[in-house]
């Protein structure tokens, strides 16, 4: 009798899983090519960074990703073609800019929005659920919290609740876009913290960012855009590079961008701005709380 190896020795070689696969990407938005022609992969528990001046086309890439505007080219998300994919909920979004509506709502409403999905329509939520809800409010460092208003919460915690409600719909890559716009170190480093625990935990990550920051050490590699052009797709850069190689390396044929001949520098940014306050009037750390998500990723996958 011939015996089966019980745990077969994974093969190192063998090719990762692959979460977003994206192929000739191109986005036109009015007369502006946003993105030309931008190929890359990323894989399961990958934290990629999406560097780039402003109007580079960082947003216009995780908007394409997520089908919130239309593009040439192919994307494959989780091994399906774009055009038939049907479990959102495995992918985590928070865009740039938060949504107004939700200043007047709870930690604990904007939280549980992200179990909407998940719940039976006309039905109140279960104990399980509220649970749940409560255990992502703690993860992202908010107990507390839970009746507060986003409104009345500084940046940074602005800013974890609308991670807590992505994370809701327990997913496997959490799209990012400029978190770290607008916080300062101590809410920087505190997100970083969240991050990586949920990197520990197996998820991947694409951030939008500036500049790498605090969330250097996090990522595992660098996506560089140029006027809608990719030109690195490599190693994280040292701080810094990101400018140098956008003035020094157009390493597209052409751009034809209307602004191509503008320095980055032109453009004000928002680095500065703080939106909300603490009651300390400075940032916060999340606490650290080991364990972060594995397990209740698990959970949330099987409410699905
Ligand atoms: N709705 C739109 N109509 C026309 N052009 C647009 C539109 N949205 C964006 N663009 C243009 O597309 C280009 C890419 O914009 P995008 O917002 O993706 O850049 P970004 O790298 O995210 O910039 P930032 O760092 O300032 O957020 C820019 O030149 C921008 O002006």
């Amino acid at each position: 009798m011939q015996l089966s190896n019980p745990s077969p020795t994974p093969d190192p070689t063998a090719p990762r899983d692959s979460v977003i696969a994206v192929r000739d990407v191109e986005v036109t938005l009015g007369a502006t090519t946003a993105l030309a022609g931008v190929s890359t992969t990323i894989h399961a528990g990958e934290a990629v960074a999406l560097l780039g001046a402003n109007g580079s086309g960082k947003s216009t890439m995780l908007r394409a990703l997520l089908k919130l505007v239309a593009h040439k080219g192919s994307v494959d998300l989780f091994g399906v073609p774009q055009s038939r994919f049907r479990a959102w909920h495995r992918i985590g979004y928070v865009p740039q800019y938060a949504d107004p509506a939700l200043q007047r709502a709870t930690v604990r409403e904007v939280v549980s929005t992200g179990r909407l999905a998940h719940r039976r329509p006309f039905t109140l939520p279960s104990r399980a659920e509220r649970r749940l809800v409560n255990d992502l409010i703690e993860q992202v460092g908010l107990a507390g919290r839970e009746g507060w208003e986003l409104a009345e919460l500084s940046g940074g915690q602005q800013q974890r609740a609308r991670i807590a409600r992505a994370l809701a719909t327990g997913p496997e890559l959490l799209a990012l876009d400029e978190p770290l716009a607008g916080l300062d170190m101590a809410s920087q480093e505190g997100l970083a913290a969240l991050l990586r625990r949920l990197k520990s935990g197996g998820m991947a990550m694409l951030v939008v960012l500036h500049e790498m920051g605090p969330l250097g050490g996090l990522m595992d590699r660098a996506l560089v855009l140029d006027h809608g052009h990719l030109v690195h797709d490599g190693p994280p850069l040292a701080e810094g590079g990101v400018t140098a190689l956008s003035a020094a390396l157009p390493l597209h044929d052409h751009c034809d961008h209307p602004d191509h001949h503008h320095s980055h520098g032109d453009h004000a940014h928002h680095e500065n701005e703080h939106h909300g306050h603490n009651e300390h009037g400075h940032g916060e750390h999340a606490p650290d709380s080991p364990g972060l998500l594995p397990g209740l990723i698990d959970g949330l996958g099987d409410r699905r």
